[in-house]
């Protein structure tokens, strides 16, 4: 199987949301950003941004069993006090698509757009084809102007066979722990896998794609590591226990969302480790892109046992603790400290 008219597509989609997204968080207010019932925020953006890859994937692909497991639902702009919202979701969309020119399409109407929202709420599995979306990965960082990804990924038959991340705020060079960053870096990077063919980037404006491998490092001293920038979202006790143990000498790098796997998979650092606290649920859209894009650059993801991620058991990932993600190398030295650290202090999560 090939896949490359759907990695055509997702590119596509992606490339247009991050295009969404990127006009919000300019000009984004604070009244922009709702909670949703799990206290966790959500934009116009993260909305506007479902809405478009899932318009765009259904024209681009036309079929009969479009499905799409994604992040947000309609719920809350179904409600009165969300029409003002939803018309807001609407005209980005709009003029998301306008400003593209090459969809020949009446415009949508909030109807339209509730539907393509919603038309995120497959559970997945195991059988057949299913997209997987985040439509903004790290809202958090997104709100804050920090570095967020639209994570976009297919699996087939319950495996990833593609994925897609668009990191609009990410520089083109590397932003690896030993490197001074400006504020003339040029930034907007499309990281692009499908299985067996390797991962590749190119930036957002569209310049021409370059293969990207991890860091090919067997020395754990030399090793910069990723993790949350939220501590909230990862315990950065356990990993700088982890760290002192591998003997790493260059401070994390705490960046937000699936950028984390693109930079690892173009070694600007060698190790990505995080451990939500006790009870958190990992679910499948957080990591199915950025887990591909790193695999085909050579690494590794895996649990804190070891054990692959499994994508093919709905919208959850079934999981020992905490993930990690680096190169075939370092990963056996990783897994070693990780058991001690969990073993020192059983109870830092
Ligand atoms: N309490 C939490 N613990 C771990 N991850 C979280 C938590 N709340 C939200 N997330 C999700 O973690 C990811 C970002 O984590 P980080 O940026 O730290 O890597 C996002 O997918 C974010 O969701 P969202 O997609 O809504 O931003
Ligand atoms: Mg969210
Ligand atoms: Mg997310
Ligand atoms: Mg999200």
């Amino acid at each position: 199987m090939s896949y490359d008219k759907e990695l055509a597509a997702a590119k596509k989609a992606a490339s247009l949301a991050a295009r969404l997204c990127q006009k919000v968080q300019k000009a984004l207010l604070q009244s922009d950003v709702q909670a949703k019932s799990d206290k966790s925020p959500v934009t116009v953006a993260d909305y506007g941004s479902q809405a478009l890859v899932s318009f765009v994937l259904e024209r681009e692909l036309p079929s009969d069993s479009f499905s799409l497991v994604a992040e947000e639902d309609s719920g809350d702009l179904c409600k009165a006090s969300g029409q003002e919202t939803l018309q807001r979701i609407t005209k980005l969309v709009n003029d998301t698509i306008v400003n593209d020119g090459s969809f020949s399409v009446p415009t949508l109407t909030m109807e339209d757009v509730l539907r393509a929202i919603d038309s995120g709420k497959s559970d997945g599995g195991s059988h057949g084809r299913h997209w997987v979306l985040d439509p903004i990965d790290g809202t958090k960082g997104f709100v804050r102007g920090d570095q967020y990804a639209i994570a976009l990924a297919l699996l087939d038959e319950g495996k990833v066979v593609l994925g897609v991340l668009a990191c609009p705020n990410l520089p083109l060079a590397s932003i690896g722990s030993n490197r001074l960053h400006s504020s003339h870096d040029e930034v907007g990077c499309l990281f692009f896998s499908k299985v067996g063919a390797g991962t590749y980037m190119q930036s957002l404006d569209g310049s021409s794609p370059i293969k990207v491998n991890v860091s090919t490092t067997d020395n754990s001293e030399e090793a910069s590591f990723f993790e949350s920038f939220e501590a909230a979202h990862s315990s950065h006790d356990l990993s700088s226990s982890i760290a002192k143990k591998l003997g790493v000498k260059a401070p994390p790098v705490r960046i937000d969302s699936q950028a984390k796997y693109g930079a690892l998979s173009r070694g600007d650092g060698a190790i990505y480790l995080r451990f939500p606290r006790k009870g958190y649920r990992e679910k499948i859209w957080d990591h199915a892109a950025g887990c591909i894009v790193v695999t085909e650059a050579g690494g590794v993801v895996a649990d804190a046992a070891g054990n692959p991620l499994d994508f093919s058991k709905g919208k959850y990932l079934d999981l020992d603790t905490g993930i990690l993600a680096t190169n075939q190398k370092l990963m056996p030295l990783l897994l070693k400290a990780v058991r001690e650290s969990l073993e020192d202090t059983p109870s830092s999560l």
